[in-house]
């Protein structure tokens, strides 16, 4: 039971790092308030609130394994070697493509709600 706590514990940990530590994770924090500011503003439905978090999820999380890759191949190959830029491009890519995705997903739920509150 102790350890189980303990991972909590280690994963708050690791949470607590990527948001100090990472510049780039501050910017998906305010982006999300805002998101979350518009969703209350535009009063979004169940299933585009569940679209936006997991949008939410996708990024940060992605932003966070992104993160452990770097830390792992500097870790690994502190000196220059094409393996670890390919691992650490890749990763960079696939956060990316998730905030790619995020952004279309944003103006497909928002952009009609935008455009009605300025028609109307
Ligand atoms: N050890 C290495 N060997 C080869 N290329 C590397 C190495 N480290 C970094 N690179 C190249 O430099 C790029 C930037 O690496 P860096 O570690 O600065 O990542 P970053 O995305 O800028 O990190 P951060 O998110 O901390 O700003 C990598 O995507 C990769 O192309």
């Amino acid at each position: 039971m102790r350890k189980r706590i303990l991972s909590f514990v280690y994963a708050g940990r690791g949470i607590k790092t990527v948001f100090s530590t990472e510049t780039n994770m501050k910017i998906h924090l305010v982006i999300t308030a805002v998101v979350i500011a518009c969703g209350f503003v535009f009063k979004i439905n169940i299933t585009e609130w569940c679209l936006c978090l997991l949008c939410m999820a996708l990024v940060i999380g992605g932003e966070m394994m992104n993160t452990a890759i770097e830390n792992i191949v500097n870790l690994a190959s502190p000196e220059f070697h094409p393996l670890a830029g390919k691992a650490k491009d890749i990763a960079a890519g696939a956060v990316l493509i998730c905030a790619i995705i995020s952004v279309i997903v944003g103006c497909l739920i928002f952009l009609p709600k935008i455009w009605e509150m300025l028609a109307g």
